[in-house]
């Protein structure tokens, strides 16, 4: 029998009294997929995560998860764990504590997640030096960890989290990606929310962009990013006065303002708008006469600037 999706939503709309939050919203997560939702404040990416969790019932559409259509009923459907704008602890009790409570409000006995279960969870996002200190002391990180520990306590199917790396330091983001794409791997299903391209990059095999409650674009990152577009680039070189009269000579290259792009100002450092091509001729130009390229990149990665233009045209649209 094949493995059902994860997720299968045809058509879902919430509203809240007069606001649209999801219009008609399509979504499909594969069994070992981490998927990432993203928009601009407002665009509903917590709605959704929401419906998902069963902490709400949508207007219309269908949703199904892990295989089965999910009721009118307020629950979380079986298999089915995570949670939406903050993770709920109590802050008198210990992380350990934190997850025991948890874990007997579920009903879970020790074989499924007993004190084994709740050290392994602990160890698993990196907070067994601090099981036994009382939450009311944890970061915002430390507790976005200690969330994901008590989501993963259920050994869910589907896992799905509102920003999960949202306060936490580099070092902490890669150990919770590590722990994501290990559960990926061993086929757990990951929907997640974040504001971060670069991290969607490094996480998600796909993405799905709201804008305004309404889906602009889902798939593979890489056909977002694929689209012919031009960008803003910096171009740092040792002449940059003899690199701004070649960027001006060259066709399909036109200098960018710092200041509109909100960049810092820096003498060095020349902004051009192009296509890739017309940046290849430049810089052969610049290098042709003699004058050093000390750094060029995208002043927005290629993934951001796809994502700009999409919801920046549903906003404009509003
Ligand atoms: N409980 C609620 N009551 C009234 N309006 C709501 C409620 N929840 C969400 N909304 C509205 O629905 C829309 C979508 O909100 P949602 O929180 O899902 O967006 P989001 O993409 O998660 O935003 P953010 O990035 O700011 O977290 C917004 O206009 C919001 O004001």
């Amino acid at each position: 029998m094949d493995t059902p999706q994860a997720v299968r939503a045809r058509g879902i709309t919430k509203c809240f009294g007069d606001v649209v939050a999801l219009d008609a919203v399509d979504l499909d997560v594969t069994q070992g997929q981490i998927h990432g939702l993203v928009g601009p404040n407002g665009a509903g990416k917590t709605t959704l995560l929401g419906l998902l969790l069963g902490l709400a019932v949508a207007d219309g559409g269908r949703l199904e998860i892990l295989g089965t259509p999910v009721e009118r009923a307020l629950a979380a459907p079986d298999g089915v764990a995570g949670f939406v704008d903050a993770p709920g602890l109590y802050p008198s009790l210990t992380a350990r504590q934190n997850l025991a409570a948890l874990a007997a409000l579920r009903g879970l006995d020790s074989g499924t997640a007993g004190s084994a279960g709740i050290d392994d969870v602990l160890a698993e996002v990196g907070l067994t030096d601090v099981a036994d200190d009382k939450t009311r002391g944890f970061s915002l990180g430390m507790r976005q960890r200690l969330g994901l520990a008590a989501a993963l306590l259920t050994r869910p199917r589907l896992l799905v989290l509102d920003e999960p790396a949202n306060g936490l330091d580099p070092a902490g983001k890669r150990h919770v990606h590590g722990v994501l794409t290990r559960l990926a791997a061993d086929g757990t299903a990951v929907v997640l929310s974040s504001h971060r391209m670069d991290d969607l990059e490094a996480l998600c095999s796909e993405v799905t962009i709201l804008a305004t409650g309404r889906v602009v674009f889902s798939g593979p990152l890489n056909k977002l990013a694929a689209e012919n577009r031009e960008l803003d680039y910096r171009l740092r070189t040792s002449d940059p006065e003899a690199a701004r009269r070649l960027a001006a000579g060259t066709a399909g290259i036109r200098i960018s303002d710092h200041t509109g792009l909100g960049l810092r100002q820096d003498p060095d450092v020349l902004v051009v708008r192009a296509l890739v091509p017309a940046l290849d001729e430049l810089v052969a130009e610049v290098v042709r006469s003699g004058v050093a390229v000390r750094e060029l990149a995208p002043v927005v990665s290629p993934l951001e600037a796809a994502f700009l233009a999409l919801t920046e045209h549903q906003e404009a649209g509003r």
